[in-house]
């Protein structure tokens, strides 16, 4: 039996959405607060299945994971134990390699198999080890898990050769105890970053530099218990924005932060969307039939992210002309590509660019989200398209959309869940 979404395409969306806490926040934030050693309280947690998986986890670790309300849980490190992570949670999700600098950096110790996630093609995470290392750490891999050992952390300056977002934050978790300076230089910039070194400030942690690509951590002895709100997810924000761009008259997107989005915002405005922006949301009124196509190039943060590609795909098959998606980050991230050709499209992909020639009108077919994203962008297609879509392997979507049915349904869409025979 499996779950899968169906849509009906071709209802007019219209109303007001709410965007919720950043699933690549929170996935660090969770991890980042077991090395505090008191509780840590965090508002505006997604209801998320990632966010379950990490609940998994802590309880197998003994931690407490409080949850005070629909969006608030409190994290209580008092009876944690530093066990071999090899829980099946672990490779649920990407994020769960958070937990080898947050264990490195509390206990000197951690144990943990290979994280899951998205495929995107190869994810190494040569340069996390490499910087747990240049603390201090050994780092061997046996049975299908890392052990990461260090007597004693010692701050250092580690260049990555990449700005990776995984490996800025593992460092930083891992570097918050390490005797003396840590610098990351070519540090990754993105607003994710900055919101997980705000919450381990709170704590007591001493991070100067995040949101530039130098990063200094002044090792201190003691972490402790604090309070944090995580920023609006970017992704979702801008999930809900193509969307509305797509299949809307007339919709708000609430509770988001603008300048985390200005890449999209001015290639919308250059494909002829419709706009007003406001302080924390934006107002999106269509467009009047006549949208051009647009070239991206995905980056690090502020440029174009690679997780918005996908789902503005599914609108750039809308625009007139040829659109050329070029991927810098994931350079095999274009399955959505071929899933939305089952829906008329017309793309053509030669890596590292899909090339998308439109308008083409989609109609109804039976997809699948390959990835989160590309379930994103399927759900975009299925709004726009004529007839009824089927997504299947959506776990992939509720990895990291809260509440994508019920947020669409008060928009005016006509969307519904079924269980079927495998
Ligand atoms: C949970 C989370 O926050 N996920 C996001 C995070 O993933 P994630 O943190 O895994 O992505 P990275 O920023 O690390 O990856 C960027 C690039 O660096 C490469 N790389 C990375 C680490 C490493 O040790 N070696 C290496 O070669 C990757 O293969 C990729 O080509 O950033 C990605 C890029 O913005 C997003 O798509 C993901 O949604
Ligand atoms: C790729 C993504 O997530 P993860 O890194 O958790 O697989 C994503 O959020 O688009």
């Amino acid at each position: 039996m499996e779950k899968v979404i169906k849509i009906e395409g071709k209802h007019k969306l219209r109303g007001t959405v709410r965007i919720s806490g950043s699933k690549n926040a929170t996935v660090a934030l969770i991890p980042a607060a077991i090395l505090a050693n008191g509780p840590v309280t965090i508002c505006g947690v997604p209801n998320i299945s990632d966010v379950e998986s990490l609940s998994v986890l802590l309880q197998d670790l003994g931690v407490v994971v409080d949850i005070k309300s629909s969006d608030r849980i409190v994290i209580d490190t008092t009876d944690m134990q530093n066990k071999p992570m090899i829980h099946e949670a672990v490779s649920k999700l990407r994020a769960s390699y958070y937990f080898m600098g947050a264990l490195l950096g509390k206990y000197g110790h951690a144990e943990i198999k290979m994280p899951g996630g998205c495929y995107l093609g190869p994810r190494p995470i040569d340069l996390h080890l490499k910087g747990f290392e240049a603390l201090g750490a050994t780092v061997t891999y046996d049975h299908g898990a890392y052990i990461l050992d260090a007597k004693e952390l010692v701050g250092t300056k580690i260049f990555l050769d990449i700005s990776s977002v995984g490996a800025t934050i593992n460092i930083m978790m891992a570097a918050v105890h390490a005797k003396g300076r840590t610098t990351i230089e070519n540090a990754a910039k993105e607003p994710e970053i900055i919101d997980v070194a705000t919450l381990l400030n709170k704590m007591g942690a001493n991070i100067r530099g995040v949101g530039t690509n130098v990063i200094t951590i002044d090792g201190v002895d003691e972490l402790s218990g604090c309070f944090h709100e995580i920023i609006p997810d970017r992704i979702e924000a801008a999930t809900y924005i193509v969307l509305a761009a797509a299949a809307a008259e007339d919709v708000m997107i609430e509770n988001i932060i603008p300048q985390h989005l200005e890449s999209l915002l001015s290639k919308l405005h250059e494909i002829g969307i419709q706009m007003e922006v406001g302080v924390d949301r934006v107002h999106v009124k269509g467009h009047d039939g006549n949208i051009k196509a647009t070239d991206i190039k995905t980056l690090p943060y502020p440029g174009f992210a690679t997780d918005i590609q996908q789902p503005l795909t599914a609108l750039l098959t809308q625009t007139t002309g040829q659109s050329i998606v070029t991927e810098t980050i994931y350079t095999e991230r274009f399955k959505h590509c071929y899933e939305l050709n089952k829906m008329g499209a017309n793309i053509n992909v030669m890596i590292p660019s899909s090339f998308i020639n439109g308008p083409t009108p989609l109609y109804g077919a039976e997809v699948c989200a390959t990835d989160l994203r590309c379930g994103a962008c399927l759900v975009i297609a299925g709004l726009i398209a004529d007839g009824v879509t089927t997504i299947h392997d959506i776990y992939h979507i509720d990895r990291g959309y809260e509440d994508l049915d019920g947020k669409l349904t008060a928009l005016g869409a006509k969307i519904w869940r079924e269980t079927i025979e495998d």
